[in-house]
């Protein structure tokens, strides 16, 4: 006979299995239970699909009547793309609904437990809560800030170098941790670099994994659209913007890669607020910022990052005239420094993934 616990365990296995391919809805998994018995399993597989409860009612058939139903998310009570779970729960006449979290958006939250608190529903909520928020941590975030999610991202040695003095850094971290950062790509929504690491490593930005993973949008930040269009980032295994300011020449641009998106700023430079701004509107709930320093240093700067997620290799490289991970000024004084706090170690391979939080004052 299964705990509530190890019941919730099962629908919150199944949401995290969809986590990175739901945005902009969150990733939520349900059960429907009887006397011990597993009846009906669900996913929301894809936004604008039948919600994961639907899918597990749907299994249950009529035994879903009398039934227990685990879900990962407070049932949603709002005519979106789809019908509102909780009113299909009351009509299916399930006897109680486990929740693991609510959903924070104050616009929703609670008014799906209302529906099914009227109808007689017995409810409990907070079941394995703390494991169902860190899901849709990206989800939450934008629906609480209209802005999206920001990871700084960056692979360094030991003593905080990113490339030697000639610019070399093929490979810094191992297969294992590359791996983890495709991950990682495959999770947000869009992934941001400057023209300078486009000109340097050339790289792709695509999520390459071996069981396969969705890329992210690809946006280069260029004030003057000064790259060429050879470079890897413009090919069309993902959609590319190039982010510009106002003087670049945006119709010359759009001549020799016609199929990217340029976003061009009314301001000289480039306002990371302004662009945050821009991103949400574009529903873009998650950026992962892969450098190079100067850009981490100005994310920093403006205090606009939520998590760093730094690997580090056991590597000395030394050398003042190799490339440090965070580039830009430095403030004068120390107490300046930006204040963050370490949430998660975790070894891969011979390397270390260190995520830090900014502290919210
Ligand atoms: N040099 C290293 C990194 N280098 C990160 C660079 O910014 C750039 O993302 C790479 O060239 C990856 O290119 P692509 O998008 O996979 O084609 N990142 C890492 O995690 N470890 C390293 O050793
Ligand atoms: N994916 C999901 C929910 N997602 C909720 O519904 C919203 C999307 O509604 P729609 O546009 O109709 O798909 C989304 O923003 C979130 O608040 N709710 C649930 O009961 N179960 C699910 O599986
Ligand atoms: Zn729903």
């Amino acid at each position: 006979m299964r705990t509530n616990e190890e019941w919730m365990d099962l629908a919150l296995n199944l949401a995290e299995a969809t986590i990175g391919q739901t945005s902009p809805n969150p990733s939520v998994g349900a059960v429907v239970v009887k006397n011990g018995e597993l009846l009906g399993v669900g996913t929301h597989i894809r936004a604008g699909g039948p919600h994961a409860e639907v899918h597990a009612i749907a299994q249950a058939g009529d035994e879903a009547e009398g039934a227990d139903i685990y879900v990962t998310l407070e049932p949603c009570a709002h005519y979106g793309k789809t019908p509102p779970c909780a009113e299909l729960i009351v009509e299916k006449r399930i006897k109680r609904v486990f929740i693991a979290c609510l959903d924070p958006n104050p616009k929703v939250a609670g008014k799906g437990v209302a529906i099914l608190k009227s109808a007689g529903i017995e409810v409990e909520t907070g079941i394995q809560e703390e494991r169902a928020l860190k899901i849709n941590e990206h989800f939450f975030h934008f629906m609480l800030t209209n802005r999206p999610f920001i990871t700084l991202k960056a692979a360094m040695t030991l003593d905080g170098k990113t490339a030697t003095s000639t610019g070399d850094s093929k490979w810094i971290t191992s297969a294992e941790a590359r791996n983890d950062v495709h991950k990682e790509r495959h999770r947000h929504d869009a992934i941001l670099v400057g023209r300078n690491t486009v000109e340097y490593d050339n790289p792709n930005l695509t999520t390459r994994l071996p069981q396969g993973g969705k890329n992210p949008v690809r946006i280069i930040l260029d004030t003057n659209l000064s790259l060429q269009s050879h470079y890897a980032v413009f090919n069309n295994e993902a959609p590319t913007w190039v982010v510009c300011g106002k003087n670049a020449d945006k119709e010359l641009f759009n001549k020799t890669c016609p199929h990217v998106k340029v976003l061009q700023m009314i301001t000289k430079n480039i306002v990371l607020s302004d662009l945050m701004e821009w991103l949400a509107e574009e529903n873009i709930q998650s950026l992962y910022v892969e450098g190079g320093g100067t850009i981490h240093q100005a994310f920093i700067k403006e205090k606009i990052f939520d998590e760093c997620h730094w690997y580090i290799a056991p590597k000395l490289l030394g050398g003042q005239d190799a490339r440090s991970v965070v580039g830009g000024k430095s403030p004068l004084l120390m107490k300046d420094a930006e204040n963050i706090e370490f949430s998660t170690f975790k070894q891969i391979g011979p390397d270390l993934k260190i995520i830090a939080t900014r502290r919210v004052e």
